[in-house]
Formats: C-alpha cells, structure tokens, sequence
C-alpha cells in the first residue's frame, strides 16, 4: 500500500488506475475490486472529494439546523418554544464533524479494507494506459478512469481575481458569518446557500441574471424557492448581472457594479455560476484529446474516439449530471463494464441493460434543500415537449389537497406537477415542490424509470395522512376527477 506523495514505485501496474477519488472514483474502485481487478487509485488532495469537504456533506451540515427551525416555526405549539437565532459556533462544529475537520484518514482506510492503492499527488495521463504522479508511473491492463470532478467556473469579469470571491470551498468551509453577503446565480447552489447563510445571520442578497431562479426546473419551482427565501428575508433580484467588482483597500468591503448602472456593497460574494471540468492539467493532450474540456463518453462511460477503448470518464468530467448519486450510478456501471471487458464476458449495452447509464437521459433525480425544498426527477414538461414527446402535465396545489401536508406544517404552501407521456400512459417527469417533500422524491425515480404504466399506478397506495398522498390527488387530477376534500374543500 502506497499512501505517501508522489508514492507508487515507478513501473507498478495495475488492472485499473483511477485518477481523483471523490465519491465517483471511490465507487469505481469498490466495483472493479468486486469484479477481482486489481486497482491504483490517485488523489491529489482528500479522498471524499468535493462532496465529501466543500460540497454536497458540509453545505447539507449547514442548511438542516436552518431548516428544522424554519419547520418547528410553521407547528403552532412548537413555533412558540422556538425563539431566538441560530447559534453559528455550534452549527459550524457540526459542520466540522461531518467533514472530519477536513481529514480523509477514514476514507483512506476504507480504500486499504478494499484493497485498492493509494497514491496521494497530481496524476496525469502519460500516454496510452500510463499515469504519471510525480516521478511515478502507475501502467494499467485494463482502464484508466478519469474521475476528478469540477470547480467553480468564475465569470471572466473585471476585478474577480483581486476580490478573491467566494466559491463553493468559502461558502461551506467558513467560520465566520459575513454582515453582508451577495450571492450570483440562481442555481442549485445559488439557491442553497443563500438560503444557509441568511438563516446563519448574514444579510443576503441573490442577484439572478435570468428571469427566475432554477432555470432548469418546472417554473413553479424557481417561483416558490424565491418566495420562500424572501420569506426568510433574502433581497432576491431577478433580471440582474454582475458586470465588474473591486475590494476597497484590497481586504474591506466589496462593490459590485450592476448591469443596469447601479452599485451594491457587501462584505462577501459568492459566485455560484456553474462549474468547469477538472481536465486542464490531466495530460490530455498526450492522447489527443482537448485539456480543460468535459469528457463525452459511451454508454458504459468510454471515452469516445481513443483507441482500443482503455480511457474511461465518470462524474462530473462527462457532464450529464453534476449530482452525486447520479455519478456513483456511473460508477457501478462503468466497473462493472470494464471488469465485463476485463473478463472476456459479453456486455449488455441495451436501453436499461447492464452496462448502460440509460438513466442518465431518462430519470435523474435531484433534491435541493433549500426551504421550502425541491425534488425532481426525469423531464419538465417543456423539456419534453422539447425532446418530442406528447405531453399532459397536471398540477396538484400540496397545501390545498393533501391532509398530510396541512398536518405537516401551518399554513402548507406547496406544489407538485407530474407529466404523462399521453402516448404511451406513464411518466416522464415528477415535480414536488415544499417542506419535507425530499423523501417523496425516490417514489417518482421508481415510476419513471421503469415506466410504470398509470393504470398501476392507482394500486400503489400511499399511507394515510403522509405527504404522498399527493399521488392520489395528482392521478385523480389526470383522470379528471375532483377527488375526496382536502383541508381547502
Ligand atoms: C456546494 C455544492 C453542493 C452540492 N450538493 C450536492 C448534493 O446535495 N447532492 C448531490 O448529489 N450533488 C451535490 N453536488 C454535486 C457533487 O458535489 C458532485 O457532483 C460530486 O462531487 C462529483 O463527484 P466526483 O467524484 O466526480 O468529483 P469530486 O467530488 O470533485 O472529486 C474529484 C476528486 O478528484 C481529485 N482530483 C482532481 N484532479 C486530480 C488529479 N489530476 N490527480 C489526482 N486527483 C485529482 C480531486 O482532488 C477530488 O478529490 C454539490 C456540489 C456543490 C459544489
Ligand atoms: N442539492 C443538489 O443536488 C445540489 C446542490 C448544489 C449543487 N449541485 C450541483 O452542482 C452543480 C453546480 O451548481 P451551480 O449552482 O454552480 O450551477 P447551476 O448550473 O445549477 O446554476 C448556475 C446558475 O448561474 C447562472 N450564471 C452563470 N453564469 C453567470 C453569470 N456570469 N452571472 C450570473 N449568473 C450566471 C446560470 O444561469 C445558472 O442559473 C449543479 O449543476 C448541481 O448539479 C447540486
């Protein structure tokens, strides 16, 4: 086991050499050693990953105490024992414990109790099936796997580099709450941490370029999310871009000029404008392929034109979805592949089958914490219309319909939308919208991906009074019918 900088004797081969170990890279190790391969893996900083330190686990840590106290404030009886702030310091601790104070000795352990190699240190592809770390050279039998995810892609504007913004690493490993912060994008995690922050103390403003926020998700979602982080007192401005920024003095308070000629001054700004590849310093050019670009791959997750098919991308590097879950799908599918390959066995790249990631492009589920939250999964209705599909899309108001919802929280406001494909009777895509609606989310993954015919759908019955019950309610919506009161009738 090699576990020091730059370790790995020169000339060690192995069945798989997998270059950054995320969440994506940990998940391919796991499977390829199932399959009996033997495995090398390379990172450069923590194994875990963004997800683990600055990402999905620290900025999920910070948003629940937020959240649960936005919850108890909406329960008469309970609201009444809730006063005060949330105490920063304690929240941060907790925070800090999910991150293991940015320590990876337990993931790395992981890694030895399946047998993989560690190699900490920069790797880069040297050529076909050999990856360089420092002065070592790690060959590999069977596939390389690129798996080292994303960072922040900062908007080329005047001033940004001597700002020093915020990016995803400031916004879930500060310690302090800053007076005044501005946030730009109205993303996911525009949205989550807008909301993280003002709940933490901090005055928050969200400045969104587009029309509204969640741009790729069913309208209703953008509009309830911004009503609800002005609710908790977030100035959110639509329709509005950054155009050039300063920091006085180099350390004090930062201006922010604005498309429509105006000024904002706060003590932080977060930019949470999309993200771009980990592929610039990775030696792609050494098997003629572009640095910094994002990885197009197969359905078993190969990259596409390289020779003999050894090169494998899988998470955030191939861009089909930037989610956690959905990279770690690819990752079990993608190991499995290559141990298939490695074996001689056929490989069933069918729709559905095996070794492909068809759910990539059918049901990518995605929860966003924000208050309230937002669960979807598959198409928008405009997405498929888009893709050429025949579409009915109903609408179910969740605070109006469903007694489990009302029970749930005072005054419930919440929607939910799913979209029929009319020539074939199931779903294409699922919308849930409102408090506690996450745990719904798995629910709809389940009928869209495997296309449950509606007519089943209705022997599926949800408990009495949960929030699910918004499944009756939206296929009574569909077969026209008004069905039983809810706590508006
Ligand atoms: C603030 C935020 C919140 C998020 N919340 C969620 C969420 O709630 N749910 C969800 O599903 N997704 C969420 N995401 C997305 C999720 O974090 C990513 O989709 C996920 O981290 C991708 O995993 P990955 O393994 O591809 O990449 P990463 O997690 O980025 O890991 C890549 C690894 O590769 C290493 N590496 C890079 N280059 C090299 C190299 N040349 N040599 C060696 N090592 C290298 C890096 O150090 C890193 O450890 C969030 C993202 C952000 C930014
Ligand atoms: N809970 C979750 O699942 C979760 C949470 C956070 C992040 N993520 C993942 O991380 C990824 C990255 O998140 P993100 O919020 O950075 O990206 P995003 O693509 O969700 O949102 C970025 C937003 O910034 C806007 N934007 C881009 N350039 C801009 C500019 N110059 N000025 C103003 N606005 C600009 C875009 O229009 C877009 O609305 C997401 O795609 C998501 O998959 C997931």
């Amino acid at each position: 086991m090699s576990d020091a900088p730059g370790g790995g004797p020169a000339g060690d081969t192995y069945d798989v050499v997998v270059i950054g170990v995320g969440p994506i890279g940990m998940n391919l190790a796991d499977r390829a050693r199932a399959g009996g391969l033997s495995v090398a893996v390379v990172e450069r900083e923590l194994v875990g990953g963004e997800c683990a330190y600055w990402a999905c686990i620290p900025s999920k840590a910070l948003l629940r105490p937020v959240v649960a106290v936005a919850d108890a404030r909406r329960v008469e009886g309970a609201r009444q024992v809730v006063d005060g702030a949330l105490d920063p310091a304690t929240v941060f601790a907790r925070r800090d414990a999910f991150v293991h104070d940015w320590h990876d000795d337990g993931q790395a352990r992981w890694l030895r109790s399946i047998s993989a190699t560690l190699v900490r240190g920069h790797g880069r592809l040297a050529g076909p099936r050999r990856v360089a770390v420092g002065d070592a050279v790690l060959t590999a039998r069977h596939a390389v796997a690129v798996c080292t995810g994303s960072h922040t892609a900062l908007p080329d504007l005047p001033g940004i580099a001597e700002v020093r913004p915020w990016t995803n690493r400031e916004a879930t490993d500060a310690h302090a709450v800053p007076a005044r912060l501005a946030v730009v994008g109205g993303g996911a995690i525009g949205v989550e941490m807008a909301g993280a922050w003002q709940g933490l103390g901090a005055d928050v403003i969200l400045l969104a370029r587009g029309d509204g926020l969640l741009p790729r998700m069913e309208p209703f979602a953008g509009e309830l999310v911004a009503r609800g982080l002005a609710d908790a007192g977030v100035d959110v401005r639509t329709g509005t871009s950054v155009v050039g920024l300063c920091r006085k003095g180099g350390t004090g308070p930062v201006t922010l000029r604005l498309d429509d000629g105006g000024e904002l001054e706060v003590d932080e700004v977060l930019f949470a404008t999309g993200r771009a590849p980990n592929t610039g310093d990775i030696g792609l050019e050494t098997v003629g392929l572009t640095p910094g670009s994002w990885l197009e791959v197969d359905e078993t997750c190969r990259v596409r034109d390289i020779d003999d098919g050894w090169l494998y991308a899988v998470g955030d590097v191939n861009h089909h979805a930037l989610l956690t879950h959905q990279g770690s799908y690819q990752a079990r599918i993608a190991g499995n592949a290559i141990g298939a390959r490695a074996a001689g066995r056929p490989l069933d790249t069918a729709p559905w089958g095996a070794h492909a990631i068809t759910a990539d492009s059918h049901a990518v589920p995605q929860v966003l914490f924000c208050d309230p939250e937002v669960a979807a999964v598959g198409l928008s209705a405009e997405q498929a219309e888009h893709a050429g599909h025949r579409v009915r899309a109903v609408d179910v108001d969740l605070g109006e319909k469903v007694p489990g919802a009302s029970l749930y929280a005072d005054g419930y406001k919440g929607q939910a939308r799913m979209v029929v494909d009319t020539d074939h009777d199931h779903l294409l895509g699922v919308t849930f919208v409102g408090p506690g609606v996450a745990e719904l989310l798995h629910s709809a993954t389940i009928a869209v991906a495997a296309q449950v015919p509606i007519d089943r759908l209705w022997h599926a019955v949800p408990c009495f009074p949960t929030i699910s019950e918004i499944w009756l309610r939206l296929l009574e919506a569909y077969r026209g019918s008004g069905g039983l009161p809810g706590r508006g009738d």
